[in-house]
């Protein structure tokens, strides 16, 4: 457990990111905190990758930001410096995954998604704060460190064939999904019989962490005949159940299964087949409402073919396939039928914020309304997110334009859905993406949201926007050359207004330091900041675990 007030030993740097000029790197934690030691890696120490504070490259002023630079050590845990007041009810562990580490050696991986997993963990208890970062040891992570290569399919990562993949045998090894990676670096999320889970697309991805000490439990086996290779990145887990969407990519189409909490069983509620396209739309989230499960179809489909390239192509694992529509079904949870399917003007989204129904006078549902944050159907954020692109666009006005999407998909037959702005973009400064609700509304008609906006000129969202999407305004937090992760909502224990919590949210600033930053959530202020002593990368998504159920 955290020991605030341990003694000071100076945190060594184990990776094989580390190194220097032929000295030992050595990131200074506070007085009060303590590191925990780590094996050396089985990897030589390589030229450095990391450097604070943060360097000029290139000779033209662009400065390689700390959020696209590999975390600094394996693990390290130790009290947080304080600046503001927390809340005394802010009681438990926030817990954000990401893909913190790009380098093996002096080797450095394309892709944000294809870093290996960092879980950060900020602990609130008492007015103070308690940081620790680590490492997941998947199989993919634990190989590379072992052989100093990549060993599995990452999102573009490949393994160099060096003979001994030949093309058949890469076949054999993608079908049976041993050459895909676990890396589970996406998500992670508490179930609700409280085990925390680590999640990627990959199905072997989900692994299952303490929260406390970070350390890896081992691989969540789900225990049913399902199969699949992947699935959406965002199972909807709430405290009974997990719903999720396997994509099935030889005969287009998803599965849309359920696991009850307390149980490793998912259990095959129904299947949606494609409108269109030679494969599903890629399914990186999809919403819920309390009788409904959407299923979205964009035309950035998945591709069998690309999936076997050794080398990336302009959309990696993805094609575009704007000939093939748009399309969203509703399914009934209770029956498994499909009640809906509607053609929808062309659409690119990671992330669905959320979903309910709409009623009419008699209370029946005519209509789902399902928001996202939507990428103007335009696939250029994926390029934009190629770490190349990210370190060496700081400043310059190339974040592609986003906006609140909103789906309106009729239940009464008609053959089309709807897709409009929630609100004007510049509410917002046109970027969008990284979104978080008030648990309590999921599936459930709701006013607020909380994300990743923009504060023009940058090349990636740079505030933290709180959406009212009842008066179609937004409150945006910026600090210049700040790179905030998700703001995730924490509701207040006991609360009854929808934005009554806070909002946290990891910041990689642009001096090389890292914060967690507590706002508000009503007023969008600052309440405080927890400091991390060293950089910290950008990451993902978070959860929250809540004292009384972290506590043994
Ligand atoms: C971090 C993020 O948002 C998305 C990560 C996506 C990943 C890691 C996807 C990985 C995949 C493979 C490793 C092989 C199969 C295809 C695909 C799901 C793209
Ligand atoms: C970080 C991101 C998009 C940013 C653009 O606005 C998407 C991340 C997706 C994975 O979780
Ligand atoms: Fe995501």
């Amino acid at each position: 457990r955290p020991s605030a007030g341990g003694s000071a030993v100076p945190g060594r740097l184990s990776s094989s990111t580390q190194g220097g000029k032929g000295k030992r790197a050595v990131v200074q934690p506070l007085a009060a905190s303590v590191v925990t030691e780590t094996p050396a890696p089985a990897v030589a120490p390589a030229r450095p990758v990391v450097d604070a504070p943060p360097r000029r490259r290139g000779g033209r002023g662009t400065v390689e930001h700390a959020a696209w630079k590999s975390v600094r050590q394996e693990r390290w845990e130790g009290a947080l410096e304080l600046e503001g007041e927390l809340p005394l009810w802010l009681d438990g562990t926030y817990l954000r995954n990401g893909p913190g580490l790009w380098n093996l050696g002096d080797y450095g991986f394309r892709h944000l998604f294809d870093g290996y997993a960092t879980l950060v963990r900020v602990s609130f208890r008492d007015g103070q704060a308690v940081g620790a970062h680590r490492q997941i040891e998947s199989e993919a992570y634990k190989a590379a460190r072992a052989h100093g290569k990549v060993c599995y399919r990452e999102f573009s990562e490949v393994p160099k064939a060096e003979g001994f993949l030949s093309h058949v045998g890469q076949l054999a090894t993608l079908f049976s999904g041993s050459s895909l990676t676990d890396n589970s670096n996406t998500g992670v999320v508490r179930l609700g019989d409280g085990r925390v889970l680590c999640l990627t697309e990959t199905i072997k991805g989900s692994i299952v962490v303490d929260p406390d000490t970070l350390d890896t439990i081992g691989k969540f086996e789900y225990t049913d005949r399902l199969g699949g290779l992947i699935h959406s990145a965002h199972p909807i887990v709430t405290d009974t159940e997990f719903w999720t969407l396997i994509p099935d990519l030889i005969r287009p189409g998803y599965s849309v299964v359920r696991m009850d909490a307390g149980t490793n069983e998912r259990r095959f509620v129904g299947r949606v087949d494609c409108r269109g396209g030679p494969a599903p739309g890629w399914v990186h989230s999809f919403p819920i409402t309390d009788h409904y499960v959407v299923v979205p179809e964009m035309p950035l489909r998945y591709c069998a073919r690309n999936l076997l390239r050794a080398e990336p192509t302009p959309l990696y694992k993805f094609e575009w396939h704007l000939e093939s529509g748009s399309y969203m079904h509703v399914m009934c949870k209770a029956s498994g039928r499909v009640v809906a399917t509607v053609e929808v003007p062309p659409f690119v989204t990671f992330h669905f914020i959320n979903a309910y129904e709409e009623k009419d006078d008699e209370g029946r549902v005519t209509a789902i309304i399902a928001d996202c944050c939507e990428h103007n159907a335009n696939t250029s954020i994926l390029d934009k997110l190629r770490l190349q692109n990210l370190r060496s666009s700081t400043g310059q006005d190339v974040l592609p334009d986003a906006r609140v999407g909103r789906f309106r998909i009729p239940l009464d037959g008609s053959p089309f859905g709807e897709l409009e702005p929630a609100l004007d973009p510049d509410q917002h400064g046109r970027g969008m993406d990284m979104c978080s609700i008030n648990p309590a509304h999921v599936g459930k008609k709701y006013r607020y949201a909380y994300a990743c906006g923009a504060h023009r000129p940058c090349n990636f969202p740079n505030t933290l926007t709180k959406i009212d999407l009842v008066e179609k305004t937004a409150k945006n937090w910026y600090e210049e050359g700040a790179v905030p992760s998700e703001p995730f909502f924490v509701p207040r224990p006991g609360a009854v207004e929808e934005d009554d919590g806070v909002a946290i949210s990891m910041v990689s600033a642009k001096d090389g330091s890292a914060y967690a930053l507590v706002l508000d959530a009503k007023t969008f202020h600052e309440i405080a900041r927890a400091k991390f002593p060293y950089a910290m990368p950008y990451g993902l998504h978070c959860c929250w675990v809540p004292r009384s159920t972290s506590d043994a």
